[in-house]
């Protein structure tokens, strides 16, 4: 935390939060923004399919006919670009930067839009990582939004901290695979968060189950039943459950997630937690 100590802190300890010296370290919107709902996307650990789960609920809120953008904080693992297939470079207005349009119209912004090739490192240390996310939020004319997903980096680090702190979150939603070690991680992750006192909008689990092609039956590949039992024990709730698709991977990987036919992310109770009403197209 003491990273984004604020400069006034009467906290010496190097803890500083809102509590502990009375100053929101949150920032405000710039005036090219009006975003009504931030939902934070976060997971304990890499590789469970964070910016997946991410990327498909922009595209169902983006369906039933929200304004929806992606912030991609996963700094160092930057995937979402590639996952919508985006190439552009964002243009500049007025010294902010545009955010990149998919192909429905959701609006992305990424670290990966702005580095000369998509392979290239990001070696920055965590103080330069943290003040990417809060230009993320300050420097990008972002317009008018029903939604802005943040895709956040895995895990409890330097980052996470800053988008948790920084960033007027509705909510997080965390994302875990049904392994044991993945929910073990996941349970600091949940943790993290009920300390700096951000509403965990409920838990969903990905790569769930593989669908037997020919008979439909489902194949629990890493156990079931995890994540629901964390959800209980943590009192949560099981927003959705996502099958292992060989279609996701793919459409992921060629940049067309958009055309994903199969099981849309439930977006009913995101608009209930954030009091929307369903849009009629
Ligand atoms: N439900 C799924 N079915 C099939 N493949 C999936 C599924 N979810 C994610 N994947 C694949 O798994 C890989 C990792 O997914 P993704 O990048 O979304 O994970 P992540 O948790 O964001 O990773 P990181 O922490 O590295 O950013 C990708 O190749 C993605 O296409």
């Amino acid at each position: 935390m003491a990273n984004n100590q604020c400069e006034s802190c009467k906290d010496k300890t190097g803890q500083c939060s809102p509590e502990s010296c009375g100053k929101s370290l949150l920032l405000p919107q710039n005036e090219a923004s009006e975003i009504k709902h931030v939902i934070g996307v976060m997971s304990g650990k890499g590789g469970v399919g964070k910016s997946s789960v991410s990327a498909l609920l922009a595209v169902s809120l983006a369906r039933a006919g929200y304004k929806v953008g992606i912030m991609d904080a996963d700094i160092t693992g930057p995937s979402i670009p590639r996952l919508f297939g985006l190439k552009a470079r964002p243009e500049q207005f007025n010294e902010m930067l545009l955010p990149v349009k998919t192909a429905l119209g959701i609006e992305v912004m990424s670290l990966n839009l702005l580095l000369p090739e998509e392979d290239d490192p990001v070696i920055w240390r965590g103080p330069i990582l943290a003040s990417a996310v809060k230009q993320f939020w300050s420097d990008v004319a972002w317009g008018r939004l029903d939604y802005l997903i943040v895709d956040m980096p895995p895990g409890t680090g330097d980052v996470p901290l800053t988008v948790l702190q920084s960033l007027p979150l509705d909510g997080l939603i965390v994302v875990s695979s049904p392994q044991d070690l993945a929910m073990m991680v996941v349970k600091k992750a949940i943790k993290m968060v009920q300390q700096v006192h951000i509403p965990v909008l409920g838990l969903v689990e990905n790569m769930s189950y593989l669908a037997c092609p020919h008979c439909g039956e489902r194949i629990h590949l890493f156990g079931s039943g995890h994540v629901a039992d964390a959800a209980r024990a943590n009192d949560l709730r099981l927003l959705d459950v996502l099958p292992l698709d060989p279609e996701l991977a793919a459409l992921g990987d060629a940049g067309k997630i958009e055309e994903y036919s199969g099981k849309a992310f439930n977006i009913d109770p995101v608009l209930t937690i954030t009091g929307e009403q369903k849009k009629v197209n």
